[in-house]
């Protein structure tokens, strides 16, 4: 079994690329089912997840060639709308394809995605907003099947603001039929790549990055070449990973706006930023205070950030708490940071966590892609030696973390 050694209280300091955004590059690869032709996405990551969305495309008998950080995509044959069972459950990301298809085929069939170490996860908002656009939606042996010879313009609101409803919606309402106006629309930085690559091909959509977005549709778009926005949740992983181990990161490629609100609770806790127009840089402060996190939808603090700050809290002086608004079960790391020394209750969606001086490594395992970051600093940070389980996690989403941290000074080996 795969898993990660590290000893820890090696300072990190440096400076770190940061890659393309994987919650960017899947959804904008599943947007090429609705290009014609050839496309050329560039900064991709080399992820497991990556990997994946490229043979969901081959599945649908779309010609995707991964050449490093470049995919080269040729849509030009007849696109089938089964999705494959074995792709949907390795990846929740899969179902961001449905849209696509049924807008360019008139109907999809695809496996209900099941919950994960994070949550339920139903879809039912995604299927809510199809069916607005005019789709039958039936469910029948484990598979979903949304059938529209031509999706029609509509008013969608959601109920709460979906990252992937918001993106499935959007690009099946880029060749339906007419306006659609989605209100409590998601507002993250990848929602507005994927508008800005759709924008590229001859979509007409305005308002992405608000709570309000309109589509109006056309008839046909165009491959295009577009660049994955750098990946903010990485830049937040890096500068924590120099922050818990009082070294010194500075992290290139991101873009400071769309990760404010870790940089403000970051601030509070003591850390000295330097925000350059692509570059930021942590140094430790005088102090490691506590702080208290709520989850939110963008532009709020994000789940996808949550598990490894509360590694970084766990080190803080005094009691900070954090509570998760977005996944009901996004507490999984907790237990782990635990065991290697950290004090944590928690109390349904609350976390209450009472810095302690010291972590000591141990044997973790990481259930989930960021509990497996949260890992991976708290063992940057610990006392000895700390070995994780469950690599396969953080492979997902973390384009060549160990190399990187390696790097900047880490003492951290994969082991196979
Ligand atoms: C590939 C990708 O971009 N993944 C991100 C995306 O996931 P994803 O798009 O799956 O996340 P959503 O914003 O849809 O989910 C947020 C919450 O809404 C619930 N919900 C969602 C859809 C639905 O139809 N019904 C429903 O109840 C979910 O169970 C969850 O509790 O946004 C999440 C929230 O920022 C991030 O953590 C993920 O990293
Ligand atoms: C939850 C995540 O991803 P996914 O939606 O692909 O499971 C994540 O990136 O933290």
């Amino acid at each position: 079994m795969a898993r990660v050694k590290i000893i820890g209280e090696q300072p990190l300091c440096g400076a770190v690329k940061i890659s393309g955004a994987k919650n960017s590059a899947l959804p904008i690869m599943a947007a090429t089912v609705l290009l014609d032709g050839e496309s050329l996405i560039a900064n991709v990551p080399e992820l497991t997840d990556i990997t994946t969305m490229v043979r969901m495309l081959r599945s649908i008998n779309i010609v995707a060639e991964q050449n490093g950080h470049n995919i080269r995509i040729y849509n030009k044959k007849h696109l089938k709308h089964l999705i494959p069972y074995e792709l949907v459950t390795k990846m929740r990301a899969s179902f961001f394809i449905a849209g696509p298809i049924l807008a360019k085929v008139g109907m999809v069939r695809v496996p209900m995605p099941g919950g994960c170490a994070i949550g339920s996860r139903p879809v039912d908002i995604h299927l809510k907003g199809f069916q607005a656009l005019g789709a039958k939606v039936r469910l029948e042996h484990g598979f979903i099947e949304i059938r529209c010879p031509k999706l029609k313009g509509a008013y969608v609101d959601f109920p709460f603001p979906s990252v992937g409803a918001t993106e499935n919606i959007m690009m099946a309402a880029t060749l339906a039929e007419g306006t659609t106006t989605i209100t409590n629309a998601a507002q993250e930085p990848e929602i507005v790549d994927l508008a800005e690559l759709l924008n590229k091909a001859g979509a007409k959509i305005s308002g992405a990055g608000t709570s309000a977005i309109t589509i109006h549709g056309v008839s046909k778009l165009n491959g295009v070449e577009h660049e994955i926005i750098p990946d903010r949740i990485e830049a937040g992983t890096m500068l924590l990973a120099g922050l818990i181990t009082r070294g010194r990161i500075a992290v290139h490629n991101v873009r400071p706006a769309d990760i404010s609100a870790l940089l403000s609770a970051l601030t509070i806790a003591g850390a000295k930023l330097t925000v350059k127009n692509n570059s930021i840089e942590a140094a430790s402060g005088s102090v490691w205070r506590s702080a208290d996190i709520v989850t939110n939808p963008h532009p709020g603090f994000p789940t996808d950030m949550q598990a490894q700050i509360m590694a970084y809290l766990a080190l803080a002086d005094g009691m900070s708490t954090i509570r998760e608004t977005i996944f009901e079960n996004r507490f999984m790391h907790t237990s782990e940071l635990q065991r290697m020394g950290a004090n944590i209750r928690t109390e349904e969606r609350i976390a209450i966590i009472k810095g302690v001086p010291k972590l000591s490594g141990a044997e973790v395992k990481a259930t989930d892609l960021r509990a497996g970051a949260a890992l991976w600093l708290a063992g940057l940070a610990a006392q000895g030696e700390t070995i994780i389980y469950g690599v396969e996690h953080i492979e997902r989403g973390y384009e060549k973390l160990t190399e990187k941290l390696s790097q900047l000074g880490a003492n951290i080996k994969r082991i196979n």
